[in-house]
């Protein structure tokens, strides 16, 4: 059964060892995607196993898609080694029927269901329009608060109809297509999902794509991811920078390209592996994240940048990357507009830094699985942490964190970032740890066992990990 609270006990003293986490929700969103829609079968290595992935894959199934899982790889046990994360390796078998040059002939809508999966709903919602049916795309009362009214515009300015149930430009809401393709304008500084989504449907559209952003875009690197995992199977994406002025580029993808079936070996996440060298970085601890590479194409990755700059000390390790922790963290002025899912794990180090730390560039993440700007500020400042909101961003002040039971108001990430802290701090409980399974169900086996890895020792062991300011 599932515990209601997740008591989390701090490390006794630092350790030494590799973590294996799951693959990455973003490439294997988009992988799946691109599969689907490829006739023939593709086989992805090392997808991620979570509440988000399987709501995509039950989704395109849905949509005529067939899915089959293959063996899952198994981590050789070791004493060195936390392999608690699930992977699976999948059969695609595509592609999932398209009419985009007919007006649907069913009526009764097609029902799926997107849960609290951004990608999910934000990447289906073009794909939806082209399928010959309407669909009523539906998500949990979070998601229903979640923009997608950028999203809905430009489909509709495609040539599709979409009619929302509820509140204008928000879930539920069924869409009719098809669409035409052509041009069309898109704000940026929403989400990057919405570009994401549209792109990854471009292949069906009969006349092509060209989409021109209104307004500066944030969340780059997963534009990038999606362009990557796009020309693995096949498409490609030409891209004018800065066409409709600075960070506001023109995306284009030409009529008559398909999706061919690829093998694709999806990476580890990098925003999963952000708690683990986090944890590192705060506790002395070395901790190698299994099979993540320098040449990662996930944003997130810059994590390693963030720590080092704090004072960590990140490197290449045979068997992935490594953070060691040094015993001391330094704070952080940053922008974090190209990974903002990393707020929340630099906001819980920053309780603990020599200085103030400025997280900006992210007024954005308001509309995410929580308003991580404000429930951030309330949460630090639940554990006796010192934060304050900014326009774009939060301010926090050094202050040390004390024993108490964390609400991550139903947000994944705030249950793991405020998860590290408990490495260091007595006392601090999770509640609702189930969130977690959103993107990374082990997260709290795999705290767990980091209890169980050896512990550091050496010449260039820390002397431990980092003192309360
Ligand atoms: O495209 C993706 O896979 C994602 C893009 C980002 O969202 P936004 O573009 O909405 O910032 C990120 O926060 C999310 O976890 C995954
Ligand atoms: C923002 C996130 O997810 P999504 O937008 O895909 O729901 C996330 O995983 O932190």
């Amino acid at each position: 059964m599932a515990h209601p609270v997740e008591a989390v006990q701090p490390l006794a003293a630092p350790v030494t060892g590799t973590v294996v986490v799951p693959g990455s929700k973003s490439q294997t969103a988009r992988a799946l995607g691109a599969a689907a829609l490829a006739p023939g079968d593709s086989v992805l290595r090392g997808t991620l196993v979570s509440e988000d992935s399987l709501l995509m894959r039950r989704a395109l199934r849905a949509l005529g898609a067939e899915i089959q899982v293959l063996d899952p790889p198994v981590a050789p046990p070791g004493p060195d080694l936390v392999a608690e994360a699930r992977l699976a390796d999948l059969l695609v078998r595509g592609p999932l029927p398209t009419q985009p040059a007919h007006a649907p002939t069913a009526t009764s809508p097609l029902a799926l269901d997107v849960g609290l999966a951004g990608t999910v709903a934000r990447f289906l919602a073009p794909l939806c329009c082209q399928v010959g049916r309407p669909v009523l795309l539906d998500g949990t009362p979070r998601m229903r608060q979640r923009p997608m009214a950028d999203l809905f515009s430009a489909l509709e300015a495609l040539g599709a109809t979409v009619r929302c149930h509820q509140r204008p430009g928000s879930l539920p809401a069924t869409l009719t297509g098809p669409l035409r393709g052509g041009q069309v304008q898109l704000p940026g500084h929403h989400s990057s999902q919405f570009l994401s989504g549209l792109l990854l449907a471009a292949p069906t559209l009969p006349q092509g794509l060209t989409v021109a952003l209104s307004t500066p875009l944030v969340s780059r690197p997963y534009v990038d991811l999606t362009i990557a995992t796009m020309a693995a199977f096949g498409v490609q994406v030409h891209e004018q920078p800065d066409a409709q002025g600075p960070g506001r580029p023109t995306f284009h993808v030409p009529p008559g390209q398909h999706y061919r079936p690829a093998e694709l070996t999806i990476e580890p996440d990098a925003s999963a592996a952000s708690y683990v060298f986090a944890a590192a970085a705060l506790t002395g601890s070395h901790l190698v994240v299994a099979g993540l590479t320098r040449d990662a194409r996930q944003g997130d990755l810059a994590i390693l940048e963030h720590l080092q700059r704090m004072g960590a000390v990140a490197t290449d390790a045979p068997s992935g990357l490594a953070v060691a922790g040094t015993g001391r963290l330094q704070g952080l002025d940053v922008d974090l507009r190209d990974c903002s899912d990393l707020t929340q794990t630099l906001a819980v180090l920053a309780a603990f830094a020599d200085r103030p730390s400025r997280l900006l560039g992210i007024g954005f993440i308001r509309g995410k699985e929580s308003d991580r700007i404000g429930a951030t500020v309330r949460q630090l400042r639940a554990l006796g942490g010192d934060a304050s909101e900014l326009p774009d961003g939060l301010l926090v002040h050094p202050r040390p964190l004390r024993a108490g039971t964390l609400d991550p108001e139903g947000d994944h990430r705030a249950a793991m970032a405020f998860g590290v802290a408990g490495l260091a701090v007595p006392g601090i409980a999770i509640a609702d740890p189930a969130v977690v399974d959103k993107t990374f169900p082990e997260y709290f086996a795999t705290l767990r066992a980091l209890h169980r890895l050896p512990a550091r020792s050496g010449p260039s062991a820390s002397p431990g990990g980092v003192r309360q300011p």
